[in-house]
């Protein structure tokens, strides 16, 4: 059965508003109609593992067993140089909980402020899953290189993006409209690959 290339319908396994956003946009193309798991009240599960893959692993089953429909997860994280990758897998909750994208900033700003070296990336893994237990997930990750500035810049985008500065461009990730961050974006690539394994129909 060349089940995924029969794939209609997706749940979206994110409660990300910024992250919905983008994935949206990039299957857009791809006629497949996409619902957030907010539109099947999908509570949050626990992201308890080191790796992003087992947590977006984790995501898509969870998404997939509450929705009876094929599950795309995404974990991500900003990976910092001088901090050996880290927030990393836990980005987003780097100042704790609840969540917040303004404590995580300026964390991650008070922590770098005294480095010399301040170069991240961005790294995303998708995962999707046709069913809760299906044995062949696809799996398919990006990376995208930058450095952290210390003061914001731009209104777009969303998480890390303002402190994101990109020298190539000389701009944050906040600065860039959509369809270009989606173009070059951890997020962008590893959806590229994704969408790549589904046409090749590797199962
Ligand atoms: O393009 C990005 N632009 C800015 N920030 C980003 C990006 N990509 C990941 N990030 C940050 C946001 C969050 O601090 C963490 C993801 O954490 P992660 O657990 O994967 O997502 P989440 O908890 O926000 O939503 P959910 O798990 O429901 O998908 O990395
Ligand atoms: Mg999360």
């Amino acid at each position: 059965m060349s089940g995924a290339a029969e794939i209609q319908k997706l749940v979206i396994a994110s409660g990300n508003a910024g992250k919905l956003r983008e994935i949206r946009h990039l299957l857009d193309p791809l006629g497949i109609e996409v619902l957030p798991q907010s539109a099947f009240s999908i509570t949050e599960v626990e992201e308890p593992y080191c790796t992003f893959v087992e947590n977006a692993l984790a995501k898509a089953r969870h998404a997939s067993k509450s929705s009876g429909l094929a599950a795309l997860a995404d974990d991500s994280g900003i990976c910092a140089n001088a901090l050996n990758g880290g927030p990393g897998v836990y980005s987003a909750r780097y100042a704790g909980e609840p969540k917040s994208d303004e404590r995580n900033n300026q964390k991650l700003v008070d922590v770098l402020r005294n480095q010399t070296d301040r170069r991240a990336h961005y790294y995303c893994v998708m995962v999707l899953v046709r069913h809760a237990d299906d044995p062949q997930p696809i799996i398919a990750d990006g990376a995208w290189h930058g450095e952290i500035i210390l003061e914001p810049r731009g209104e777009g985008g969303f998480g890390y993006d303002p402190y994101f500065f990109l020298p190539d461009l000389g701009k944050t990730g906040a600065e860039l409209p959509m369809e270009l961050k989606n173009r070059i974006s951890h997020r962008g690539k590893a959806l590229a690959r994704l969408t790549e394994c589904l046409k090749e129909g590797a199962f």
